[in-house]
């Protein structure tokens, strides 16, 4: 044996302590008894300090609320079948199915395979979910899975790798939500008059009410906006719209998604300004986009609300955009149907709402909007996207659907 020896050789034995510690064995034994006199004399007190215990404990709150008609179905549950089952999906697929109608068209299998998105957990059997539905299907997954391959080959990863993708539960564990929605109906609307009242030194003014935009013509100083571009001065790459490489937007864009970039305390205190402005958490936002257009270059109408309202991060409810330089001709902010369209000023910004005030997990139709193409010079910008529920930290977690867009 090592001179170390286990700690279970090392750990004294009780009957030693005793022998070594008499007045130990007698407060043991002189507190028993109070405790034992305690309970003879106030049992309710006793009885109290139980249940109060039993509250505390997880799960207490079913118990507690557990009502007659809870008890009649617990009775009525067929034999084998666990108390304590959750009522789950089995495909990540479910709520797309189910918005696409399947539980209708296709009762039966859809009540087996995704009871809780067709919300018959009554009537289907609650059962665990199958060990093997978060397996791995190949030595490989894992060594895919840090390659991106769960987005770049998600029909092929989600059949074989679903452990490695991180898609076991409704949303798989690496996507929990870690937070409540940041905007709930009617809150938008306080926020944008909110902000018209509270920070006079970003001169807010109102572009356009029911939708809102709102520019705020002061929001950073040219300092800031010429460091935030000089971060990105070598980090440029084509655009993507939709994920895609695509003819709707020809522009460079950089995310502030690296260390240097993350840590910057201009870039900070602007993510933290923007959260102020908003009232959502900074979070919430995806890492800034910084944005180049060299003449000609455009992003044609389009939304910015890309995320199916079910996925971990929730939808985009704004989009907060900032100028970072002044541009010689082209390049406005165009929002066609709302018959406005913004210039790009050095240091201003907009704030819009991609949802509706009454129904923040829709699609506000009105905010549909165009980078018009610069047509002298260069146009320098950054997108800060903010989403319902926490981005970061689903996204650091790999979790596939804050790197995909998702649909409705
Ligand atoms: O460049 C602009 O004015 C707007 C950019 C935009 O809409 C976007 O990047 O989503
Ligand atoms: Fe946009």
């Amino acid at each position: 044996m090592s001179k170390r020896g286990s700690a279970a050789a090392r750990a004294p034995h009780s009957k030693d302590l005793a022998a070594r510690a008499p007045w130990l064995s007698i407060a043991l034994a002189a507190l028993a008894a109070l405790l034992a006199a305690v309970c003879a004399a106030w049992p309710d007190v006793a009885l109290r300090a139980w249940h109060a215990a039993l509250e505390r404990a997880p799960g207490a709150r079913a118990r507690k609320s557990s009502s007659p008609a809870g008890a009649a179905s617990a009775r009525a549950r067929p034999e084998g079948i666990a108390e304590q089952a959750p009522c789950l999906d089995d495909s990540v697929a479910c709520p797309q199915w189910a918005r696409l109608g399947e539980c209708a068209k296709n009762p039966n299998y859809m009540a087996q395979t995704c009871p809780l998105s067709c919300g018959v957990c009554d009537q289907a059997p609650r059962r665990t979910r199958k060990a093997s539905t978060c397996v791995d299907e190949d030595e490989s997954c894992e060594s895919w899975a840090l390659t991106g391959q769960c987005v770049k080959n998600a029909d092929f990863m989600l059949a074989k790798c679903r452990k490695s993708c991180g898609v076991c539960g409704p949303y798989g564990p690496a996507c929990e939500r870690l937070s409540d929605a940041a905007v709930r109906p009617g809150d938008m609307n306080a926020t944008f008059e909110r902000a018209l009242a509270h920070f006079p030194e970003y001169s807010p003014q109102v572009m356009h009410r029911d939708p809102w935009v709102m520019r705020f013509d002061n929001f950073m100083s040219d300092a800031e906006a010429d460091h935030i571009v000089a971060l990105c001065a070598d980090s440029f790459q084509r655009s993507l719209a939709g994920d895609r490489v695509s003819s709707v937007r020809t522009s460079d864009q950089c995310w502030c998604n690296w260390g240097t970039c993350l840590d910057d305390p201009i870039i900070q205190a602007v993510e933290q300004r923007i959260a102020d402005v908003t009232r959502v958490p900074v979070v919430n936002g995806e890492f800034m986009q910084i944005v180049r257009y060299g003449e000609g270059q455009f992003y044609r109408e389009h939304h910015d609300q890309n995320s199916a309202s079910w996925s971990p991060q929730g939808v985009r409810v704004y989009t907060f955009f900032m100028y970072l330089n002044d541009v010689p001709e082209g390049g406005e902010t165009s929002f066609r149907k709302l018959a406005l369209k913004v210039r790009p000023k050095k240091g201003s910004a907009i704030l819009w709402p991609s949802v509706l005030d009454s129904e923040p997990n829709k699609t506000e139709p009105g905010t549909y909007h165009e980078a018009m193409p610069v047509l002298a010079g260069v146009k320098y910008g950054a997108n800060v996207w903010l989403h319902m529920h926490d981005f970061r930290s689903v996204s650091q977690r790999h979790c596939l659907f804050t790197m995909k867009n998702t649909e409705e």
